[in-house]
């Protein structure tokens, strides 16, 4: 396979609503795509950094820059295998996202080549997924329960609340009194508390809820495992599992019980899937994290959301719950649950058309 050379293209998707989480609020989602463009095949990743560093260190013209500058040259330079991009790209540090997303091109193009989907190469052992929401943080509780009765009549089996200091037992609690306690219900912080907030927080174990999700600092394994000594919910993490020896060091320190795999935060699908086996081996359920990516990467989200450690839902909603149009064919549910894609690669393609009506800019870095 001779590549020619790698576009990087920045979309941006109007979202349906406003999305609020612990960290602001959005309204558009802009994504940098890239693509690997070979003699006898393309492929597609993309980078989930967000336009501003606020869920993580990584933005938007970060990744571009570090992708324009460092990661596609060095790959243009010497083409490795899919499974040698992690490798080659290791000298830079940091910069998961923007690495997860060449390594995804590389991936997608590898595997068209040979007719092979993203599902059997990651080892999926299910042919459809059941689907999580993720709801965000409302301006009242009338509104949220309007927009959670719409997901679970839209069929979604399990609801993640975003919670903050100031909405998170009342929002709960509303949701349990309205929708009943059979519903599957976790809560998202995103790093919002601190150990000081245990006593609140040990005020949603009344709830039943599935998990809290990372309550704490990105870098506050210990602190995780002294709150979750002081709370009965299940402590899930997300941003402080950059990789699998993060993964194992959160799981030996008892900083978490269950984790949310997100291939773009740890550098790639291919680790991702060591992630799941790190887990697996300590019998830590594992599910699949969203960053509101297009179809592109929610093609390759429900491919490793098949594999056989991911037993509880993802946040692997229908392309519906972001976007009016997708820039792929859209992911739509279907009893709960979402169809792995069968096709080669990634098994969904952008559709030219959308993809022109979102462009902000391309760019092309030949080999
Ligand atoms: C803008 S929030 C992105 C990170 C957040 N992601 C979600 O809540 C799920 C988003 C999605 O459905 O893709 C998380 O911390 O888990
Ligand atoms: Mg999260």
């Amino acid at each position: 396979m001779k590549f020619t050379g790698v576009q990087l293209r920045r979309i941006s998707m109007p979202l349906v609503a406003p999305f609020r989480t612990s960290f602001g609020t959005q309204t558009t989602r802009d994504v940098l795509l890239v693509g690997a463009m070979a003699d006898d095949a393309e492929g597609w990743g993309e980078c989930v950094a967000m336009e501003s560093p606020l869920y993580s260190s990584e933005y938007l013209d970060g990744a571009a820059d570090v992708l324009r500058r460092y990661l596609v040259p060095a790959f243009l330079a010497s083409p490795v295998p899919a499974t040698g991009v992690a490798g080659l790209l290791a000298p830079f540090k940091g910069h998961p996202m923007a690495k997860a997303a060449l390594e995804m091109a590389v991936l997608d193009a590898s595997l068209r080549v040979l007719g092979r989907s993203f599902a059997g190469e990651l080892g999926a052992v299910r042919d459809r997924v059941p689907c999580g929401v993720s709801v965000g943080i409302m301006d009242s509780i009338p509104q949220l329960l309007d927009a959670v009765g719409g997901y679970l009549d839209e069929g979604y089996v399990r609801i993640k609340l975003k919670i903050e200091p100031g909405w998170d037992v009342e929002p709960v609690r509303a949701v349990r009194e309205r929708f009943g306690d059979d519903v599957l219900l976790q809560v998202d912080a995103n790093t919002a508390y601190t150990l000081g907030d245990a006593r609140q927080l040990a005020r949603l174990d009344p709830f039943d809820l599935l998990l809290i999700e990372q309550p704490l600092d990105e870098d506050d394994l210990l602190g995780h495992a002294q709150l979750a000594r002081q709370i009965r919910t299940p402590v899930c993490l997300d941003e402080s599992i950059t990789s699998a020896r993060a993964a194992a060091a959160a799981i030996t320190l008892d900083a978490c019980r269950i984790v949310n795999i997100k291939p773009g935060r740890v550098g790639g699908y291919l680790e991702a899937r060591r992630i799941h086996d790190v887990c697996v081996a300590h019998g830590v359920p594992v599910w699949c994290g969203g960053m509101l990516e297009t179809g592109l990467g929610r093609a390759a989200n429900v491919a490793l959301a098949a594999l056989p450690g991911f037993t509880l839902p993802g946040d692997t909603s229908g392309s519906g719950r972001y976007y009016a149009a997708d820039i792929t064919e859209p992911f739509v549910l279907r009893d709960g649950h979402l169809d792995v894609p069968t096709g080669p690669g990634l098994g969904v393609v952008p559709i030219p058309d959308r993809l022109d009506e979102v462009t902000v800019t391309t760019e092309w870095l030949p080999a």
